[in-house]
């Protein structure tokens, strides 16, 4: 089965989110920034992306039964004193729709705003189609003015179909070696993968796109790896235990978002190594792009005991201790590392 139409409007729907996206973090100020009931942080960019993409993907398929696993939702902003950041969000949304020109629709109202931004209440499943949205993933990146991504991916029967990551702060050539986030040349990249077709990247501002390949190196002394770059998302001394097992001599390259899937499906790092404390439960938005982009380049995601993530059960992901993304050469070694390193902090505690 062809997801072409599905692929055309979800890369389509992520360019002009990470457009909003990119004006919000221009001029970022304080007052942007609210705090969601778990205490992480939502910005204006967050409600407005995810309002936009919802709209847009229903635009484009107004026959279709419409199911969006998304990340926000409308509580706070219809709290009392919430008025000026609905109204600035509507029109930050109206704005980026106008500044498009192709959706000919007289401006969204408050109302709908909510609306869009609460269809994204489904609960996803192993039946039917669902979008999966993170609107702005590495919420803490984007405020900081650093790494980000709108990470959208398709789910038909409880499998990845297709997925689109938009980065807008990503360097268009290679990190690998260097700071992402202190880079002079062009940024901005848009990866994107069909299920069985490949996984391409081509720049926000719309150059032809390029397939890309995770790398092929064998030797774990050449690799490197990324990890988040908030040390509260995960246990340090373990990731340094694995790293140091595997013998891999470079620094931890420490990156916010799906960006880390991004940077690992085009070749600039081996290994994605995410741990988080005990309790923390990983949402299907936060992988679902980013796993179909690096499957699609080659390269493998799975939890801490090799067995590939399962999409299909609903918005949560049940993984044994972490996930760790590699190329299909490094995995076994990597398997090894990570089993061993999981029983040495078992057999310490
Ligand atoms: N204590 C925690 N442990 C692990 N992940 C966490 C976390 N708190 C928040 N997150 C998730 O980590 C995501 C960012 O990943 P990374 O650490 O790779 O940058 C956040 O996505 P949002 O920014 O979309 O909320 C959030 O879902
Ligand atoms: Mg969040
Ligand atoms: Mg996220
Ligand atoms: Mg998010």
């Amino acid at each position: 089965m062809s997801y072409d139409k599905e692929l055309v409007a979800a890369k389509k729907a992520a360019c002009l989110a990470a457009r909003l996206c990119q004006k919000v973090q221009k001029d970022l100020l304080q007052s942007d920034v609210q705090t969601k009931s778990d205490k992480s942080p939502v910005t204006v960019a967050d409600y407005g992306s995810q309002a936009l993409v919802s709209f847009l993907l229903q635009k484009e398929f107004p026959t279709e039964q419409f199911s969006l696993v998304a990340e926000e939702d409308s509580g706070d902003l219809c709290k009392d004193g919430s008025q000026e950041t609905l109204e600035r969000i509507t029109k930050l949304v109206n704005d980026t729709l106008a500044s498009d020109g192709s959706y000919s629709v007289s401006p969204l109202s408050t109302e709908d705003i909510l609306q869009a931004i609460d269809s994204g209440k489904s609960e996803g499943g192993s039946q039917g189609r669902h979008w999966v949205l993170d609107p702005i993933d590495g919420t803490k990146g984007f405020v900081r003015g650093d790494q980000y991504a709108i990470a959208l991916a398709l789910l038909d029967e409880g499998q990845l179909v297709l997925g689109v990551l938009a980065c807008p702060n990503l360097p268009f050539t290679s990190i690998s070696g260097g700071n992402p986030n202190a880079f002079n040349g062009e940024v901005g990249c848009l990866f994107f993968s069909e299920v069985g077709q490949g996984t391409y990247m081509q720049s926000l501002n719309g150059s032809s796109p390029l397939k890309v390949q995770v790398t092929a190196v064998e030797n774990p002394e050449e690799a490197s790896f990324f990890e988040s770059y908030e040390a509260a998302h995960y246990m340090r001394y373990l990731t340094s235990l694995i790293s140091e097992k595997l013998g891999i001599k470079a620094p931890p390259v420490r990156i916010d978002s799906q960006v880390k899937y991004g940077a690992l499906s085009r070749g600039d790092g081996e290994i994605y190594l995410r741990f988080p404390r005990k309790g923390y439960r990983e949402k299907i938005w936060d992988h679902a792009a980013g796993c179909i982009v690096v499957t699609e380049a080659g390269g493998l995601v799975t939890d801490a005991a090799g067995i590939p993530l399962d999409f299909s059960k609903g918005k949560y992901l049940d993984v044994d201790a972490g996930i760790i993304v590699t190329n299909q050469k490094l995995m076994p070694l990597l398997l090894k590392a990570v089993r061993e390193s999981l029983n040495e902090k078992a057999s310490s505690l």
